[in-house]
């Protein structure tokens, strides 16, 4: 498989303490890896350096664009974004008194910088554009079993709906690589089982690479391919679920912590 993603040697310094350090990874097209780790292990500042939210201290971040690996260090979330990466937040960052559906057209119009000018002066390709933007809006909620509540207020969604529309809505930016950063956190055992088949059906649908925060240590054995574990934000351990269930130095790692963790 060919690499999509590549981080070398990646480090980040908040005043004295090391939140990342010389982690080097990869993430091949339309694979599904997880990072897991203790808590304050350092796996949402990766996500943050990643995808331009923090500046690396050090080492390179390099995404294959147009067939091309292209250095991501110093560019801009937004520049990053347009290059094919999305994300969901740890905590829900959903427009609360949107609809549904603008909630997902919003993550659309974030990649149509060209077509500002029709759009000021209203000329018919705006028009059109918008009504584009309307039908795959719907498709996309189609796919998530959502279109019912298009209409509806996103802050009106139970919890489980509103993290699937998160992704929903990264999903509209139509990227490579989505991040998600725990999006089981706070799910019940019928939402987690409903977000897993959701996670499987985008990652065909899309043919899309996939990088995981996640607790849930069931959902990761599931889902992955690989496993990347941190500590202290050092890479302790990479390998498939059966290899990382096994690793002596993972076991340790979380020892102390949740007991039950690979229950
Ligand atoms: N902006 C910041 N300024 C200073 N320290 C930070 C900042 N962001 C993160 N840290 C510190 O970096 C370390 C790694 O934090 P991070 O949130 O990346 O861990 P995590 O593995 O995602 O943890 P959790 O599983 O609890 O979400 C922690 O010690 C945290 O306090």
């Amino acid at each position: 498989m060919a690499e999509l993603l590549q981080v070398e040697d990646l480090t980040k310094n908040f005043g004295g303490l090391t939140a990342v350090s010389d982690v080097s990874l990869h993430v091949d097209e339309g694979e599904l890896i997880a990072l897991i780790g203790p808590n304050g292990a350092g796996k949402t500042t990766i996500f943050n350096l990643l995808t331009g939210v923090n500046v690396p201290s050090s080492g390179t971040i390099k995404l294959k664009v147009d067939g091309k690996m292209e250095l991501l260090n110093g560019k801009s979330v937004h520049r990053i974004a347009d290059l094919g990466m999305a994300r969901t937040f740890q905590n829900i960052r959903l427009f609360d008194q949107l609809t549904v559906l603008d909630n997902v057209m919003v993550g659309m119009t974030s990649k149509k910088h060209e077509g500002m000018l029709a759009e000021v002066l209203r000329l018919p390709s705006f028009y059109r554009s918008e009504n584009e933007m309307y039908q795959e809006a719907m498709k996309l909620l189609a796919l998530f079993k959502m279109e019912e509540y298009a209409d509806q207020k996103a802050s009106n969604l139970a919890y489980g709906e509103q993290r699937r529309l998160e992704i929903a809505r990264a999903l509209a930016t139509k990227p490579n690589l989505l991040f998600l950063d725990e999006p089981a956190a706070g799910m019940n055992p019928n939402e987690t089982a409903d977000l897993t088949q959701t996670i499987q059906m985008i990652q065909k649908e899309f043919n899309l690479a996939v990088v995981l925060i996640e607790h849930d240590m069931n959902l990761v054995m599931e889902l992955a391919k690989r496993i990347y574990v941190l500590e202290y934000g050092k890479l302790i351990a990479e390998g498939t679920p059966a290899e990382i269930q096994n690793n002596e130095e993972v076991i340790r790692a979380y020892l102390g912590g949740d007991d039950d963790v690979f229950a």
